[in-house]
């Protein structure tokens, strides 16, 4: 068998954009379908996708047979794509290195080809100033070795909206509007950037988001997306401040309506916009997925009328720059720990001293020994509070004398949520 540095020799490595004219660009989108067991990219898809796709400006980084080796062909046998955007810490915006499309070709997995193009993509995250990396991950063992640690949840419910639906006292003081989706734009993207500023753990869109919302293409159909409805929630004032794009998947028992994107800006549109669809006539469940810590049980009378189905793993974090990103994040006490970080890619290694006051943290590199020991992986986990400290610590993954007072320093505030894939 080859060894891994022979197998390399054999590709070309490069690096395009969406906007290139050149073939492999097209067959990188090919080579993505591929790895994902897609069907393949019809011309329309690919023309929005790089219409889209422009917008963010993705690096789309992949290696290639060599011309004149067996298999020389314009789709890569490996791909890799990231861009740049905003993550809400709970206490400001920072820019956020975005990591998706990750696949390598039966023929070629397990040679080193995600391994060295995810220390290079890292390598330039950092060059571009970007303090963190994130990802959603198709299999939980991956990414844990790269420095990347699971930050948020999401959970995927069933609603029961028969007659057994009902919210114990709210009364609707807006009105909702049923709108089809191209004539609601931009109310998804003006609500969704108000609700990416106020919510810890939120993620900026990349700009495919609107090709979703305004129905231009439904990617599992790889087609126009026929079926997607909206209705929007005017406040008393006459101000949309909710919004929900849904589709009703059929007649067939129990008919159901699927949540596809659901934002409210305030607690009272958020139970107007359940109300309205549970009064979806000829429905009898509504599939969403929401937050961990979802008020919606909460309100109903009969709170089995709600039925969780998964807890899933969402958002996974990378810190890159210690200081940049400790002194980001929220603080719930006062104090001073010295973080040794253990990071084989060297990003965040280290010992750092993080000094909190009145809700801020100082933090600067020291030699001193450090008072809590963890890795690059679990400072991804407990940068946004997703976990506690002392679950971590619980799970051998926090040590040191000093882990009582970090989790003083750190733990607390709303449990972050993202409602942004990619
Ligand atoms: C962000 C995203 O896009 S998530 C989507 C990821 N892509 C997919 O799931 C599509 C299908 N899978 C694939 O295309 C490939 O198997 C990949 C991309 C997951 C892995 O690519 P490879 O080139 O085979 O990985 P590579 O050889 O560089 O392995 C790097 C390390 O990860 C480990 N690894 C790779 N895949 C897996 C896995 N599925 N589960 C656990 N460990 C894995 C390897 O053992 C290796 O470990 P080590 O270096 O610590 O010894």
């Amino acid at each position: 068998m080859d060894t891994p540095s022979t197998d390399h020799d054999r590709l070309d490595f490069a690096t395009l954009t969406p906007d290139s004219d050149d073939p492999r660009v097209a067959g990188w989108l090919q080579a993505v379908a591929r790895g994902f067991h897609e069907g393949r990219a019809g011309e329309e898809s690919e023309q929005l996708w790089r219409r889209y796709g422009c917008r963010d400006r993705p690096a789309l980084k992949g290696a290639w047979i060599r011309e004149g080796e067996y298999g020389a062909s314009a789709i890569p046998v490996a791909t890799f794509g990231s861009f740049g955007g905003t993550l809400n810490t709970g206490a400001t915006e920072v820019p956020l290195h975005f990591v998706t499309d990750v696949t390598v070709a039966p023929s070629h997995r397990r040679r080193g080809l995600l391994r060295r193009m995810m220390a290079d993509d890292l390598q330039s995250a950092v060059e571009a100033g970007r303090p963190l990396a994130a990802l959603t991950v198709s299999e939980g063992g991956i990414y844990g070795r790269f420095g990347y640690g699971l930050a948020t949840w999401r959970t995927e419910v069933e609603v029961d909206v028969t007659a057994r639906f009902k919210l114990a006292g709210h009364v609707d003081e807006g009105r909702m509007v049923v709108q089809e989706p191209e004539e609601m734009w931009p109310v998804p993207r003006d609500l969704f950037a108000q609700w990416h500023r106020a919510t810890r753990g939120s993620l900026s869109r990349p700009a495919f988001y609107e090709m979703l919302a305004r129905a231009e293409w439904d990617w599992e159909a790889q087609s126009k997306d026929t079926r997607l409805r909206g209705a929007v929630h005017l406040s008393a004032d006459g101000e949309p401040d909710g919004y929900v794009l849904y589709r009703h998947e059929g007649w067939d028992r129990p008919p159901t309506v699927t949540v596809r994107d659901l934002v409210a800006l305030t607690p009272s549109a958020y139970l107007s916009l359940w109300q309205f669809l549970a009064g979806i006539d000829l429905t009898e469940r509504v599939k969403y997925s929401g937050p961990l810590d979802d008020p919606l049980p909460w309100a109903l009378t009969d709170t089995h009328a709600y039925r969780v189905v998964k807890q899933l793993d969402h958002i996974w974090l990378r810190v890159l720059d210690v200081p940049a990103a400790l002194s980001a994040r929220p603080w719930y006490a006062d104090g001073t720990v010295v973080l040794d970080v253990a990071d084989a890619f060297g990003h965040a290694a280290g010992t750092w001293r993080v000094t909190s006051s009145g809700g801020e943290a100082k933090v600067e590199r020291v030699s001193e020994p450090g008072t809590v020991s963890l890795d690059a992986r679990s400072l991804g986990s407990l940068y946004l509070g997703g976990v506690s400290v002392l679950t971590l610590a619980a799970a051998g993954q926090v040590t040191g004398p000093g882990v009582e007072e970090l989790a003083a320093m750190a733990d607390g505030g709303p449990v972050p949520y993202s409602l942004t894939s990619f």
